[in-house]
């Protein structure tokens, strides 16, 4: 099922173009990163779908409607760090949530759990820690049980644990069920936890795709030694190997999936090669990400 439909959607501001004619579709249950540099129009994006910036032109559905309050109210969403009170406690904040969004305050032990913030749910906000605020932000948006949730850079300024663990609550929710659209410049991250992504630049959406496409594509392994010439005759005659590119001082082969760098080894050595250089790799983000934006360049 379609859960946001965007068309052509355009922002300007003065002369300025942050988001330029963005159609993209994300579908139930997907996690979806939208990847790109500082600039590229994430937040832009977010603020139009969320419906506080006009957009200058195009349009979005979500739930296949137009935008209206109910579709609102199946939202939550960080777009900025929310302003909690430093001396009320993580209950106490979110009870004042539930007010001003006029919703039950029943679920705050559920979502407190689900951030892991239950233990220290009686203690006063000026006592978290940078990740421990913004696991109470994840918290304070699923207070009204929304169908999707909508981050900004969860991990901005987080230490690699506090990173690991922001990821392992967005798992923990999208296993709920629940639709997450997560905007994002850290391709790493965007890799380790969303199902689908786009790539923005300069406002334009260059792709949008699978991670597991990515994951699942081609696997090449590089390899050099002193006798280039040597070893490309041997590496022309070893089964599974698909295609052989020279790049600098090695030879990047793409090959079939089962091709390991010990089967290689193994046909090096029986013709007495030892690689100078050797190391195989799966495709990933980073990769798809720079090879999309050369083909943008
Ligand atoms: N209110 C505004 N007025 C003028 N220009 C703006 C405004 N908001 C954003 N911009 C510009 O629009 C472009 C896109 O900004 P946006 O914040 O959407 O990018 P972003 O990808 O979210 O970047 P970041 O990761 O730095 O937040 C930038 O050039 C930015 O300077």
């Amino acid at each position: 099922m379609s859960i946001l439909q965007t068309k052509n959607l355009t922002k300007h501001f003065g002369s300025r173009t942050a988001v330029n004619q963005l159609s993209l579709e994300i579908s139930s249950g997907q996690v979806f990163g939208l990847l790109g540099p500082n600039g590229s129009g994430k937040t832009t994006t977010l603020a139009m779908i969320l419906g506080v910036l006009q957009p200058s032109a195009g349009e979005f559905s979500w739930f296949g409607q137009q935008p209206s309050a109910t579709s609102r109210q199946k939202i939550g969403a960080i777009l900025e760090q929310p302003s909690f009170y430093p001396y009320l406690t993580a209950v106490e904040n979110l009870k004042a949530v539930a007010q001003i969004k006029n919703c039950s305050d029943d679920r705050i032990n559920i979502v407190l759990e689900t951030v892991g913030l239950l233990p220290r749910k009686h203690d006063k906000f000026q006592t978290y820690s940078l990740g421990m605020k913004q696991r109470l932000a994840i918290a304070s948006a699923l207070l009204a049980d929304p169908e999707v949730l909508i981050l900004d850079e969860p991990t901005n300024g987080l230490d690699p644990a506090g990173i690991v663990e922001i990821r392992e609550i967005i798992q923990k929710i999208a296993d709920s069920g629940k639709t997450i659209v997560l905007a994002s410049h850290l391709l790493s991250e965007v890799q380790k936890v969303c199902s689908h992504f786009g790539i923005l630049k300069e406002g334009k959406l260059l792709h949008q795709g699978s991670i597991q496409q990515i994951e699942g594509e081609k696997i090449t392994i590089e390899v050099g030694a002193d006798d280039m010439t040597q070893l490309e005759e041997v590496l022309r005659n070893i089964k599974g190997v698909l295609a052989i590119n020279r790049d600098g001082s090695f030879y990047r082969l793409e090959v079939e999936h089962e091709v390991s760098t010990s089967y290689i080894m193994q046909h090096l050595q029986e013709h007495h090669i030892t690689p100078t250089h050797i190391l195989r790799k799966q495709g990933n983000l980073e990769q798809e990400f720079l090879k999309i934006l050369a083909s943008h360049a």
